[in-house]
């Protein structure tokens, strides 16, 4: 990694690109991080806050925001956190730089079926990769509690140099060289999630969350195996770590679009009144299909689907789900 101006570089502010900032900049003398808004680039520079991602946090004079993409060139690492379905089009768009890329984005890309990963391997062939990936809610992480998450890397040198480079007091991360599985945990939990905060808007009960997310876990195992993750990254923390979490609480954006669903309202209404983003809603139909094409049964992430689309409604998906035929239980 080259002598840079910025030890680490944040691409994109919103709530976990800017929580990640404040962590970054406990541990680095200056961090900088790019914003697509103008407001929250002069929100971050003047106010310091950017209360359009991430309302309430004071953010550190260290961090300093651009709207210029190609002033990342100036920055030895990236941690990249766009949305899933616009990291594609980002890392294209980022100057030439030989720094390591942290995809930091839960999700399957839409049409192509690739993790962030292979998107980065196909943009930026250059630059070496990693991901980032655990149970990591971004007002959580800002505020200081104690957080540990997964840094999948297939070199271990690189993975212990980019452990150095971002652990902090209160974060936490453990190298897998695993980067397929960290990547499918923490796409697929996003679905799940939804499915749970169905389960709560709808008022199925706790135990029909608790058995969500075990099903739910059977269903990340088997897609995980297919496309070549390993099993205890599916458990660890980017897989059922994070899936615990975003099952477990409103505070995802995920299980709350799922509460709307339970409680009857419609995904294009739910949608359309946040400027936050739900991965799952995305992930959800390219997670169907791609598990269709390889001949894996998913039938919550399917049921999730038909909600979404206004195909079904809870009950329907909710006996479907409960009528299958009887089996053994395992992945
Ligand atoms: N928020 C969290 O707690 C958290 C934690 C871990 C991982 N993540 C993941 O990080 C990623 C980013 O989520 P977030 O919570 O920071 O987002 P957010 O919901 O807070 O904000 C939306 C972001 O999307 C960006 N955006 C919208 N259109 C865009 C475009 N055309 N090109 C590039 N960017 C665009 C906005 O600028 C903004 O940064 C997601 O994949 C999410 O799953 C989020
Ligand atoms: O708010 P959500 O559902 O996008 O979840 C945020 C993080 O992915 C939790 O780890």
């Amino acid at each position: 990694m080259s002598e840079s101006r910025y030890p680490v570089g944040i691409v994109g502010g919103g709530a976990w690109g800017t929580a990640l900032a404040s962590v970054m900049a406990q541990i680095h003398p200056e961090v900088l991080i790019w914003a697509r808004e103008i407001d929250v680039v002069t929100a971050i520079n003047e106010t310091h806050e950017n209360s359009l991602f991430l309302r309430g946090l004071k953010l550190a004079s260290n961090i300093r925001a651009t709207g210029d993409l190609a002033a990342m060139e100036a920055c030895g690492a990236l941690l990249i956190v766009t949305p899933a379905q616009h990291v594609r089009a980002t890392l294209a768009a980022l100057p030439r730089t030989d720094a390591p890329l942290l995809l930091c984005a839960k999700g399957i890309e839409a049409g192509t079926e690739m993790l962030m990963s292979d998107i980065a391997a196909e943009v930026r062939p250059e630059n070496p990769l990693a991901v980032l990936s655990g149970p990591t809610f971004a007002h959580e992480v800002a505020a200081g509690k104690p957080t540990a998450i997964t840094l999948a890397t297939a070199n271990q040198d690189m993975g212990a140099m980019l452990m150095r480079l971002i652990a902090a007091p209160h974060f936490r991360p453990y190298w897998s060289e695993d980067v397929t599985g960290a990547e499918i945990g923490g796409a697929v939990k996003n679905v799940l999630a939804i499915g749970c905060g169905v389960v709560d808007g709808a008022g199925l009960g706790l135990n029909a969350r608790a058995s969500l997310i075990a099903r739910g876990f059977a269903e990340i195992q088997r897609y995980g195996l297919a496309r070549g993750a390993r099993p205890e990254t599916l458990a660890g923390l980017s897989g059922l770590g994070d899936l615990v979490l975003t099952c477990s609480s409103d505070n995802s954006r995920n299980f709350s679009l799922g509460r709307g669903l339970g409680q009857g309202l419609s995904a294009d209404a739910l949608l359309a009144d946040r400027n936050t983003v739900a991965e799952g809603a995305f992930t959800a139909p390219v997670l169907l299909k791609s598990a269709q094409r390889l001949g894996i049964e998913m039938p919550i992430v399917a049921a999730v689907c038909a909600l979404l689309e206004g195909k079904a409604i809870v009950g329907d998906v909710t006996a479907a789900l409960l009528s299958r035929p009887l089996k053994a239980e395992s992945w």
